[in-house]
């Protein structure tokens, strides 16, 4: 469905003006080579300024590789960027150039702009509103919703006209409970009747591994690993987590307490840990026991999740120790 080889964009080094420093060159995507199959929810993943947005931007047609090919359904991007807008619906990060308008008349226009005539249009952007639960924020403007509504109602901009891909940038970005479930069973719906494929760009580690089939996770613009939420945790399998968070201060007199400090992950008064399931174990005895009981709050053990896998990946990476 959608075949990328050897993908790669620099940005330019900017010079600094009067005394401010200029920025560097920026190699944002590096060689990247996916192959995104039909009917899938493809899920890139990765920390800020991974090149997720610029990769997208040059898979939609809206930017120019400096080298390197995309076919979306045998179509040629990167040579006929302008077939983009037929084959896929893309989602971006930024507000909408449609913000003056209401949420009916922005999905509706979009359905024209796809090519729907006018009672097709207005139909499907009934349907869409009604499934998105937005029916009744139809007749506001777009600018005068809260940021979650107005980015359901883009979402529903998106689904409008039944493109076979959906390019999705961070869809659920500020959006309550129910409106992610709405954009979850939204997708899930399009792919098991139509077939449609779905990528999509993501922090949301854990809401990601509910809804995607594979992964690729991109670090400083290379893809450092691709494949199903399932076989990325079998990396990491050997490992579990432990969470330990202390009542106030971790009682660092105990001095199998202290030896830890170097390995955690602090966050406020939690301690988290990767351990071999032994080491783990003795981790848990330790803290159950003894003086440090009398300062733990509560502590967890659980096999590894997406995240484990892509914060494993990402230090990794940052030590150098991970190549594609
Ligand atoms: N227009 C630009 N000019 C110069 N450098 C840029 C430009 N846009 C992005 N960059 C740089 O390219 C790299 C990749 O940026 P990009 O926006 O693709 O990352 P991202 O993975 O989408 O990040 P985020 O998760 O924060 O949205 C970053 O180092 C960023 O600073």
């Amino acid at each position: 469905m959608c075949v990328v080889r050897g993908l790669t964009k620099t940005y330019a080094a900017v010079r600094g003006r009067r005394g401010t420093p200029g920025t560097p060159e920026v190699r944002a995507t590096d060689e990247v080579t996916l192959d995104i199959r039909r009917g899938e929810i493809f899920g890139l993943l990765g920390p800020n300024g991974a090149g997720k947005s610029t990769l997208v931007r040059q898979l939609t047609g809206l930017m120019r590789p400096d080298s390197g090919t995309v076919h979306i359904l045998g179509h040629d991007i990167v040579r006929h960027p302008e077939r983009a807008a037929r084959i896929l619906a893309y989602l971006g990060q930024e507000s909408t150039a449609l913000d003056e308008l209401t949420v009916s008349l922005a999905v509706e226009t979009t359905g024209r702009l796809r090519g729907l005539e006018a009672r097709r249009a207005r139909a499907e952007t009934d349907a869409v509103l009604g499934e998105l639960g937005l029916t009744s924020l139809a007749s506001r403007a777009l600018k005068k919703l809260s940021g979650g509504q107005r980015r359901l109602a883009c979402f529903a901009t998106a689904l409008v006209g039944e493109r076979p891909l959906l390019v999705l940038d961070e869809p659920t970005t500020g959006m309550d409970p129910v409106a992610r479930r709405a954009v979850w069973a939204a997708v899930d719906r399009r792919r098991a009747e139509r077939g449609t494929t779905v990528l999509l760009v993501t922090h949301n580690v854990i809401e990601a591994e509910t809804v995607l089939d594979r992964v690729a996770v991109l670090d400083r613009g290379r893809v450092i690993a691709c494949d199903s939420p399932a076989g990325l945790k079998e990396r990491v399998a050997g490992e579990v987590r432990v969470d330990l968070v202390w009542r106030e201060a971790a009682p660092l007199h105990v001095p199998e307490v202290a030896a830890l400090r170097d390995r955690i992950t602090e966050s406020g008064r939690r301690w988290t840990l990767r351990l071999a399931p032994e080491e783990a174990r003795a981790v848990v005895a330790t803290v159950t026991g003894g003086s440090a009981f009398a300062a733990l709050d509560d502590f967890t053990l659980a096999t590894p999740s997406l995240e484990d896998v892509y914060l494993a990946l990402g230090g990794a990476a940052r030590q150098g120790l991970v190549r594609a």
